[in-house]
Parts: C-alpha cells; structure tokens; sequence
C-alpha cells in the first residue's frame, strides 16, 4: 500500500474536523472519496497535500509527501494570471523550464491539451475561457509531469456530461500507463459508481465506509450518512444508478430492492 494514513487528525478554530483517519489506499487505481457537504473531504485532500497541519502520520510509499511531487487540484481552483491556455499548462513543468521552452515540453503540452479534446483552444486567453473549460485546463496543467499521486477535489463539478465522461476515460487511461493513484473527491455518486476502483466514504470527519461502491454505498449507507431514500438501479453496464427518491424523515415512495433498468 503506497499512500498510509494513520490515526490522522485535523482540529480547525478548536473543531475537530477529521477524527482518526485509517486508510491503506495502493496504486494504479481510481478512488473516489464521497460523503455529504461538510463531511471532512476538501480537509482530508488538504491534509494529504500537506497544506494544512494535521496528527498522526501520511506517508505515501513510506516518506512524507512532498507537495512538489504530487497532482494538486483544489476544489476552487482559480485563474487570476493572464496567460494563455498552452502557458498555463507548460506552468506544470515550471521547474524544468529556462528560458526558452522545448520542444519536448511544448509537444508533450500540446499533446495533453488533445488527449483531453481541448487543443483547439492552446492560445485563448484564460481568462476569457469558461469555467468548465479553465476546469479542464488546470486539470492538464497538473498532470503535465505525470505525478504518481494525485489529489483532485471536485475536479468534474464544472464540466457537462461529455467532458465529465472524457475527464473519467483519461484518468483512466492515466492510471493505466502511469500506475498512479488518483485520489478524487465527489459528489456525484453515480460518476463515481461508474469510474471510481475503490469509494471511500467520509461522514462528520471519520471514514463511514471503503471498498468497492456496493460495499459502501447500500440503502442504509444513504439513509444514514446522507438522508436520503434512494432507489437503487443497475444499469445494463452493470454498475449501480442511484435514484434519490426523497430527503429523509419527509414522506415518499421508498425503495424495495435493486431493479434493473436497460441503458441503450
Ligand atoms: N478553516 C476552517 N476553520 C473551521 N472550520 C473549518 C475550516 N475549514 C473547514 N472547516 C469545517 O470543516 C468541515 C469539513 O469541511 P470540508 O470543506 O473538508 O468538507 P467537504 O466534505 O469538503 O464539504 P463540501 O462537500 O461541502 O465541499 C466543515 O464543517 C467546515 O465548516
């Protein structure tokens, strides 16, 4: 197991946010980290990142992790310089650039930029571009030098359907060429469902659940952490599809079972 957590805790203006976190996570693999607003996931990524002060141990494979070394992405990533699109991307191998820019580094960054459908926007200004589409760009800029761990959190929230299944597709792919392990705080759970290898679940700072998303995410898991009823489908894929019928304690159909539903 290359990233260690050990009895991490994290206490913000005297709260405790994160209590006694436990977690063995290996690599080449996605792991979406769920849980209800406020449940502790923008902290636990932080903590990872070393960007706040944290208890207990982190250790990924075996030594303290160095922010430099890893794919940071907070949840609210913003975009204040006035650079273009392929600047900003070639940002992530800042320590490697001189003077001039090479090649290999302008090629690699191009290349980057298509693998994630965005290339026909490399010399737009930033600032010009969407929110989604800065989104996507932040997220090529950070895994520019193929980081073996990387923290996301919320990295999909601003991207349609489309660019959400593309982002999925080359993370994907990413982990499959790199074995990296990619760590993606996530509300939405049927995105996780359909991409995540393993679903770690945070409620009011202490991990609920882990394991695969039908290990952790069953009826009472949504009744107790979140308060909801949901019905749970399962797609012609195979994987689940959550179906929120109602908040908890108001009135409303409730689920009975698994059913299956035919995704053409
Ligand atoms: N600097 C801070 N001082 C005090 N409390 C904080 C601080 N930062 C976060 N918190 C509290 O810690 C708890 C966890 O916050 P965190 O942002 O980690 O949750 P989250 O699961 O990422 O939520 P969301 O899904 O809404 O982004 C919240 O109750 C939040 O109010």
């Amino acid at each position: 197991m290359v990233l260690r957590l050990d009895t991490v805790r994290v206490t913000r203006s005297g709260t405790s946010i994160l209590r006694d976190i436990n977690v063995r996570l290996g690599r080449g693999q996605i792991v979406g980290l769920v849980g209800p607003n406020g449940a502790g996931k923008s902290t636990l990524i932080n903590a990872i990142a070393t960007l706040i002060p944290f208890s207990g141990t982190i250790r990924w494979q075996g030594l303290p992790i160095r922010l430099r070394e890893i794919g940071y992405m907070p949840q609210q990533a913003q975009v204040r310089a006035d650079l273009s699109v392929i600047e900003t991307v070639l940002l992530g191998r800042h320590e490697q650039l001189g003077w001039r820019v090479a090649t290999t580094h302008l090629d690699q960054a191009l290349g980057i930029l298509e693998d994630f459908g965005i290339a026909h926007l490399a010399r737009r200004n930033m600032q010009s571009l969407s929110g989604g589409q800065q989104q996507l760009v932040l997220l090529t800029q950070r895994l520019l030098r193929e980081p073996k761990l990387v923290l996301l959190d919320e990295a999909t929230s601003a991207l349609d359907i489309r660019h959400q299944l593309q982002v999925f597709d080359r993370l994907r792919a990413y982990v499959g060429r790199s074995g990296a392990l990619v760590v993606i705080a996530i509300h939405d759970l049927n995105l996780a469902a359909r991409h995540a290898d393993t679903i770690m679940l945070l409620d009011q700072g202490q991990v609920a659940g882990s394991g695969s998303f039908a290990e952790v995410i069953h009826e009472q898991a949504l009744r107790d952490v979140y308060g909801i009823e949901a019905e749970l489908l399962r797609a012609s894929t195979g994987h689940t599809v959550i179906l929120p019928v109602t908040a908890y304690g108001s009135t409303g159909p409730t689920s009975n079972g698994i059913h299956d539903v035919q995704l053409n």
